[in-house]
């Protein structure tokens, strides 16, 4: 089913089965630096390590998890217990659930130190994240890459840039049938902040 949440604003990036809406510029510059600023200083940033193959290895970025203390929130083998809101987070969460009409209860906060900083390919799929959830991810610092392509096929591949300050919704069927991916760029010498909200049953 291809119901559309912003049908006027953009069009859905994905030809078939889920919709991607990008918003480059939903954070003009000034507060973006804002945020990036903050955000880089404040937040409870750590290396984590993950299950992958059977073998325990350290996330190739650092990560912090906030939102609702009661409900902690795990992925690829490990357990993430929530810290509660920064005023800058509680501003962001506040700007994008007004904007979506969407309601978060968590943040899972990436920090990319530079270009060899990445995250391999997956699905936003855990079952607390319900059948068909609204992602809405937010991104600060160094331009990189996000691609995604259909879980099954492999192929098309799409490259989405985002931008400091720009704003990226995944809904409907996407989590089921696209994974995506945020590749090494290798002469990207910058940090980059990324902040996927979400919502736990
Ligand atoms: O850094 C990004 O743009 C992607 C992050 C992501 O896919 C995730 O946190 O699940
Ligand atoms: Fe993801």
């Amino acid at each position: 089913m291809q119901s559309s949440l912003f049908p006027n604003q953009t069009e859905n990036l994905l030809p078939f089965q889920g919709e991607m809406y990008l918003f480059p510029d939903f954070f003009a510059k000034e507060q973006a630096d804002h945020f990036f600023a903050k955000l880089s200083a404040s937040l409870e940033w750590r290396q984590e390590p993950i299950w992958m193959f059977g073998k325990r290895v350290m996330q190739p970025r650092l990560t912090a998890l906030y939102g609702d203390p009661e409900k902690p929130y795990g992925y690829s083998g490990i357990q993430m217990t929530p810290s509660g809101w920064t005023p800058e987070l509680r501003h962001i969460l506040d700007s994008i659930q007004d904007f979506s009409q969407a309601e978060f209860t968590h943040v899972l906060c990436n920090f990319y130190r530079d270009g060899n900083d990445s995250m391999g390919w997956h699905r936003d799929n855990e079952k607390v994240l319900g059948e068909n959830p609204t992602i809405a991810s937010v991104t600060f610092g160094a331009e990189r890459i996000f691609q995604t392509r259909p879980y099954s096929e492999k192929s098309p591949k799409l490259d989405i840039s985002l931008t400091h300050g720009s704003l990226l919704l995944m809904t409907g069927e996407s989590q089921h049938f696209w994974e995506h991916q945020l590749p090494k760029a290798k002469r990207v010498n910058q940090a980059r902040i990324n902040l996927t909200f979400r919502r736990l049953l």
